[in-house]
């Protein structure tokens, strides 16, 4: 596996890759990297491309009270993990090689970014999409991977794509849980064992609420209740927001008669994590 944390020298393995007729594949990842990440990778490396993983912890998507010091990153446990699945190139670039002076430059999607994580998390998403315009420029991938834990970013840099007409592929892969239904995420490890068990409640709210609207519920509100309730009764975490939302756009959803996405994020102590699923809703037409 080659490794580098310089933009050049990236380029030259990628432009060198391309003239023998290579695919370029990315997964962009903040690193401390767990199943969710590797089976990312497991995906792009099925493309048969040459695939490159990004490790980054990027300054700009963290708010001044954020945990970006606190980040968990273990950069030699990562490269050791990438080798084994069989990744072509490492980039982990330094704060100073991305951002060697400040940036005045910002790609921004509208809308898209002033609900759930964005309207919890002001100019995340706009560090989100500005970081990964920078890694699409410097990587020049075909296609790239994104998980759908982090749902609202895959849809915005979906859109992100197509409206600056990237010549990118986005593929979004079905969120990796633990057997207990717990979503993977490296903040997990910030968790106590209390934390931990309690946490189960996220993911186990959300597969009953799926099943409610499956049964023919239709109030978004009484379904946002239902999870808001359950998670206040079986733990002691802090709701950021539980929503139901259109999946394609993110707009409001009143009555359930479409595909909808529901999404939460909820703080056990510092840690917040997030959640989400997709709810197909059969219609008579
Ligand atoms: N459980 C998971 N299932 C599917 N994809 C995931 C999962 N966890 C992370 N990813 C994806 O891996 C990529 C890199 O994510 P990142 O490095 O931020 O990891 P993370 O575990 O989501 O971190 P954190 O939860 O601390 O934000 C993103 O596209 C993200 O959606
Ligand atoms: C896409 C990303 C690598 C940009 O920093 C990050 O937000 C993540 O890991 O999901
Ligand atoms: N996976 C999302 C990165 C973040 O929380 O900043």
């Amino acid at each position: 596996m080659l490794r580098t944390a310089n933009i050049s020298e990236l380029r030259k393995i990628i432009k060198e890759e391309k003239q023998r007729g290579k695919t370029i594949v990315l997964v962009p990842s903040m690193g401390y990297l767990h199943r969710g990440h590797l089976t990312l990778i497991e995906k792009a490396k099925e493309t048969g491309a040459f695939v490159v993983v990004s490790i980054f912890v990027n300054p700009l998507q963290f708010g001044p009270n954020e945990d970006y010091a606190r980040y968990p990153r273990d950069l030699e446990r990562d490269a050791q993990l990438v080798e084994e699945c069989g990744v072509d190139l490492l980039f982990h670039p330094s704060v100073e090689e991305m951002y060697p002076r400040p940036m005045v430059t910002f790609v921004e999607v509208g809308q898209l970014d002033k609900v759930l994580c964005g309207a919890n998390r002001p100019g995340h998403f706009r560090g989100v999409t500005t970081v990964v315009s920078k890694l699409f420029h410097i990587v020049q991938p075909d296609i790239a991977f994104f998980g759908q834990k982090d749902y609202q970013q895959y849809l915005i840099i979906r859109r992100m794509v197509s409206d600056l007409n990237l010549p990118i592929e986005v593929r979004g892969v079905p969120i990796v849980r633990e057997k207990d239904g717990l979503a993977l995420s490296s903040r997990n490890v910030f968790l106590s064992a209390e934390q931990r068990q309690e946490a189960l409640v996220l993911s186990r709210s959300l597969q009953e609420a799926a099943e409610l609207i499956r049964r023919g519920k239709q109030s978004a509100r009484d379904i946002e209740d239902f999870i808001r309730t359950a998670i206040r009764r079986d733990s002691q975490g802090v709701i950021d927001y539980v929503e139901v939302r259109d999946a394609e756009d993110l707009s409001e959803v009143t009555e359930i008669n479409r595909q909808v996405l529901i999404a939460l994020a909820v703080k056990f102590g510092p840690t917040r994590l997030i959640d989400n699923i997709v709810v197909e809703v059969e219609t008579n037409v």
